[in-house]
């Protein structure tokens, strides 16, 4: 059926104009996670609260903090390690209801009246119309360009935000491939474009790296797949995520972010194993490292011969970094969101900063021929 609604996808802009809010003496403190949802706009959500004061009601004015380690308990009372202050709100429960109860509990536990910076809440705001993303990753369905009637497939899919937009610029008519290795993510996909009422969506909890067969009469509707079935491919790669923005935690190690390299390689066997020839493949990263970005385009060159980079549209993020073995040309044609450059550089000049503010993130764009 053809598909009758329109997804606006708008992206999210971190606002960083810091209020100067007053701390109070009651304190709650919640996961990094949580902290990081505040500071883009989020109230807390009861399961992110670690601890609250000893007899917080409903109601009560409360000061949050972001537990910077990972140190804070379940349940604590009165924690005194690392934390940061993400800004005030009022006790939707009590603390009872928070840490006593039998089932798990659900719902915002501290509204939100003073956050830090003054990022609105979207949260629920036209729910089956829009879809929030970040800038880059709007960037990345139109560099795709998806037209309608084709075959995409979206090889790391979840949560689907990449994947609805793909599927609305088609208008719903073709097919959008999501497959995601874990089941949880992909059911979160499955509701996402049942919530925006995109039916050519078709989601599937599959390892990316097996997604080919070699016998060309498998059955074609779900994974593996024969090589050559898609018009297009996204390979939006699990990546270290040190673009990732606000983040109050480093939970990752040197041996973490060595790891995605050898895996994103897999992926990307596959992707062009799985593409038509005269077929577009995308691959990104929100990560900002040499070795996830520029050095995997180069390797990709040099490895399927049958590839050439080519002209992105939008093209409004930086070139590709310096280092790799790719040529001034080359660079040119990558897209690199850099926001730790682009900011101070647009502001020194006296620019508009609006698309340079952004999260870290890398796009690139191929034609197999
Ligand atoms: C960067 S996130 C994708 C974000 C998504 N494209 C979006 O826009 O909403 C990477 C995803 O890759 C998935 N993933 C990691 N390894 C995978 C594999 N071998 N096969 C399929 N999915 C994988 C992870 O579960 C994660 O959901």
């Amino acid at each position: 059926m053809a598909h009758k609604r329109y997804v606006n996808v708008f992206y999210h802009r971190f606002y960083f104009a810091l209020r100067p809010v007053v701390q109070l003496s009651s304190e709650v403190i919640v996961g990094a996670q949580c902290g990081s949802a505040v500071l883009r706009g989020a109230h807390v959500f009861a399961p992110g609260i670690l601890a609250t004061p000893k007899f917080m009601k409903t109601g009560d004015a409360v000061s949050v903090f972001s537990d910077l380690e990972g140190k804070c308990t379940r349940g604590n009372k009165d924690f005194k390690g690392k934390r940061v202050f993400v800004g005030n709100g009022v006790a939707e429960m009590d603390r009872s209801n928070i840490f006593c109860s039998d089932e798990p509990v659900k719902g915002v536990g501290i509204r939100m009246v003073e956050p830090l910076y003054q990022s609105p809440s979207f949260d629920g705001v036209l729910p089956s119309l829009a879809f929030l993303q970040n800038l880059p990753s709007v960037v990345v369905g139109h560099v795709l360009g998806p037209r309608p009637g084709e075959r995409i497939l979206d090889m790391c899919a979840a949560p689907g935000g990449k994947t609805c937009h793909i599927a609305a610029l088609m208008g719903g008519q073709g097919e959008v491939v999501a497959l995601d290795k874990i089941r949880g993510k992909v059911e979160r996909i499955r509701q996402n474009a049942k919530a925006l009422h995109l039916d050519c969506i078709k989601a599937h909890c599959f390892n990316s790296i097996e997604a080919v067969c070699t016998d060309q009469a498998q059955d074609t509707e779900g994974p593996p797949f024969p090589p050559q079935s898609f018009d297009r491919v996204l390979l939006d790669a699990p990546c270290s995520g040190l673009g990732q923005r606000p983040s109050m935690a480093c939970t990752w190690n040197l041996k973490e972010i060595c790891s995605y390299q050898p895996l994103q390689r897999k992926l990307f066997h596959t992707a062009v194993r799985l593409l038509k020839r005269g077929g577009v493949l995308v691959y990104s990263t929100c990560t900002v490292t040499l070795a996830e970005n520029e050095e995997q385009v180069a390797w990709a060159l040099n490895t399927f011969p049958c590839l050439t980079l080519q002209p992105q549209e939008p093209h409004i993020g930086a070139e590709g970094m310096l280092g790799a073995g790719l040529s001034p040309e080359q660079l040119r044609l990558l897209q690199r969101f850099s926001p730790e450059l682009g900011w101070s550089a647009a502001e020194a000049r006296g620019e508009d900063d609006t698309n340079k503010d952004t999260i870290g993130f890398f796009i690139a764009k191929f034609l197999k021929s």
